[in-house]
């Protein structure tokens, strides 16, 4: 690689600009043991350059529907058990499985055509329930539209209950796109709750989808009133219990490899393109649910505070269906609220020493979410510093991921709270693959190792075949890799490489402990300045330690000298922006903030375009659509 040293005049550029907000896809709000049968992960020597130790046994006994199992069995051994808190209400482990069996029901007796049928039509030959057996859905996809709440896991349940793959989907999508993934995904039913009834059966009617409600999951409270308490013995019957569901003599099954069937099509953020439908089966949802278990330690004395959306892994695999596998107990706060964060931590570990009964353990978030907790923390007087401050200290784990938690962020939260966040590094295709570890040392600035089984590549060649000194694209092999891309089978083609390595489209390396370092997204954080190839992460992380700086985004803008330029967007502080109003003058210039950022930065490595910004565009996972945000400014050039 030419990696001369460039010598700049610097084209100083300082706007005050206001997002086009509409004109990109945004939310700028944050919308944000008892292990059971954790299954124990075999060894396997290393084949690839760089790889994990050991490898998951692809001959563990159960893959098929293991969170409905689990679910059902915690209902079993303690039928009191809370799986969810939603509304000031508690749900049972017994009563999500009820639910879920009535969803079922209620799924395998509408007229839903599953896919089965439709291949009947063609080939009446075949039978579907010739032999008397309860009819079950073969793969028609159910799209589940609800808030975070008790019918939403309820719904995602009854449909895997049914043999049919669960949608989930945003209630926050504007109409277009949610017609557009329904319509991809060619959903056969839409699955909400009465209070989104008007507007979705509407759009179900407009993709030519059934609409139905799911009925209300009765609470722990109502349940006591009404005597409407299902037992252990009415589920067992069906065959889930004794996790015999395969053989059941209620159900037919399709094929005999239930375990390789799809059971889930999750749509991507975009961040890099048009949302791609990301089919996981039940074998690499399984796969999962029991690495992040294991990895982490959820136990069934584990509750989660839940605050993010479900239609992406993160909210929906890490903070919902492993805990759930684990027997934990999960609390939707479906808006992401700072007050209300730290209120509920105070509420659980009060300043007298005691422990509420209903205390938070686990908190995981993205690095936005920590950012506005800070500044929450920082807003608060001295008193209830001390109290939220030694509140989060209880907590068993706190974890972040989804974007790259900056540094600052990092030290700033282990300043205030003692915890050392954990962070790791997934991806809808594989859900979660490389995490600094629960027990040894977390180390700022990377995201771990594989997790055992997992195996990780990276391809260290450019496109001219020259060694980048170990900085490559990362590649990932895993037992809880996707399936496919949904209708897409030259996109799932080209995604792979030989020994079925997953291309990430991320760059990384590895350190000299083995810990994976993110570089960002080779197409929107990877910079060609000159000769450089430059992540725009890193300096993301070193302008935040700026006093005046809250939010960063660093991109890579069109340059006829130098084929891209570093453009810096900044929105200051809280007081800066005060100050700026009052003294009719930028928080921050270009020239203040390269004089000061380059003790930390290389001079290739320094902005030569600023804008300060109110706020940044961010999606429903605090991430910046950089590739949607680069067309705008370069249109603006
Ligand atoms: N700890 C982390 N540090 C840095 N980046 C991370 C981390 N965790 C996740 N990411 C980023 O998030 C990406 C995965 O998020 P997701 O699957 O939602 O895709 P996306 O990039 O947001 O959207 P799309 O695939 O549609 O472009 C990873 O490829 C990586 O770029």
């Amino acid at each position: 690689m030419n990696c001369s040293l460039i010598n700049k005049t610097f084209n100083y550029q300082l706007f005050l600009f206001r997002p086009p907000l509409t004109s990109l896809r945004l939310g700028t709000t944050l919308c944000c043991c008892l292990a059971l049968s954790v299954r124990r992960i075999r060894s396997q020597a290393s084949c690839c350059c760089v790889s994990a130790p050991r490898s998951y046994s692809s001959s563990h006994s159960g893959t098929f529907m293991e969170v409905v199992k689990a679910v059902s069995r915690q209902g079993s051994a303690a039928p009191d058990s809370i799986a969810i808190r939603a509304d000031q209400q508690s749900y049972s482990y017994i009563q999500i499985i009820s639910s879920a069996v009535k969803i079922s029901n209620l799924l395998n007796n509408s007229d839903i055509k599953t896919p089965c049928e439709a291949r009947k039509d063609e080939n009446p030959s075949l039978s579907i329930d010739g032999m008397g057996k309860q009819r079950l859905l073969g793969g028609a996809r159910i799209g589940i539209v609800a808030k975070p709440s008790a019918e939403f896991v309820a719904g995602i349940l009854g449909t895997w209950f049914s043999g049919g793959v669960a949608v989930p989907l945003a209630l926050s999508y504007p109409e277009a796109e949610l017609l557009h993934v329904m319509n991809d995904s060619d959903i056969s039913m839409v699955l909400s709750t009465n209070d989104h009834r008007e507007l979705l059966q509407e759009v179900a009617s407009k993709c030519a989808a059934q609409f139905s409600i799911i009925p209300p999951v009765p609470s722990t409270s109502s349940l006591k009133n009404a005597h409407d308490h299902s037992h252990p013995g009415e589920i067992d019957e069906l065959g889930i219990l004794s996790g015999s569901i395969e053989n059941s003599n209620n159900f037919f099954f399709p094929s005999q490899s239930a375990g390789q069937d799809p059971a889930l099509i999750i749509y991507t953020s975009g961040t890099t393109g048009k949302p791609k439908g990301v089919v996981h089966t039940h074998r690499s949802i399984t796969a999962q649910v029991q690495t992040l278990t294991e990895a982490w330690e959820y136990t069934s004395a584990d509750q989660f505070l839940h605050s993010l959306p479900l239609h992406h892994v993160h909210g929906l695999f890490n903070a919902l269906l492993a805990p759930l596998y684990a027997g934990s107990t999960v609390e939707f706060m479906p808006k992401f609220s700072v007050r209300g964060i730290w209120q509920r931590w105070r509420e659980s570990y009060p300043v007298d020493g005691t422990r509420a009964e209903d205390a938070i353990t686990v908190f995981t978030g993205v690095p936005t979410m920590y950012t506005r907790l800070i500044q929450g923390y920082e807003a608060m007087d001295p008193e209830l510093q001390v109290a939220s401050a030694s509140a989060a200290r209880e907590l068993r784990l706190m974890m972040c991921g989804s974007s790259a938690l900056p540094l600052p962020v990092m030290q700033q939260w282990e300043t205030i709270t003692g915890h050392r966040l954990l962070e790791r590094y997934g991806m809808t295709e594989f859900v979660m693959s490389i995490s600094n570890p629960l027990k040894a040392m977390r180390k700022p600035g990377t995201v771990g190792k594989p997790f055992p089984g997992v195996q990780v590549k990276i391809l260290t060649e450019d496109e001219n075949g020259d060694n980048t000194d170990g900085v490559g694209e990362l590649c990932v092999k895993s037992p809880s890799l996707f399936k496919e891309y949904w209708k897409l089978p030259e996109v799932t083609k080209e995604s792979f490489i030989d020994g079925g390595f997953f291309k990430t489209g991320d760059a990384g390396r590895v350190d000299e402990d083995g810990y994976y370092v993110i570089l960002g997204r080779t197409s929107a954080d990877i910079m060609k300045v000159g000769g450089y190839k430059l992540s725009a992460l890193e300096i993301e992380s070193a302008i935040l330690e700026h006093p005046v700086v809250a939010e960063c985004c660093v991109l890579g803008l069109p340059d006829k000298d130098y084929g891209e330029a570093v453009c810096a967007i900044i929105v200051p502080k809280a007081d800066a922006k005060v100050k700026q109003e009052e003294d009719l003058k930028p928080a921050i210039s270009l020239e203040e903030l390269c004089s000061w950022a380059k003790e930390k930065l290389a001079p290739y490595k320094l902005p030569t375009r600023l804008y300060l910004w109110d706020s940044l565009p961010r999606n429903a996972m605090g991430k910046v659509n950089k590739k949607e945000l680069k067309k705008v400014l370069a249109a603006k050039q």
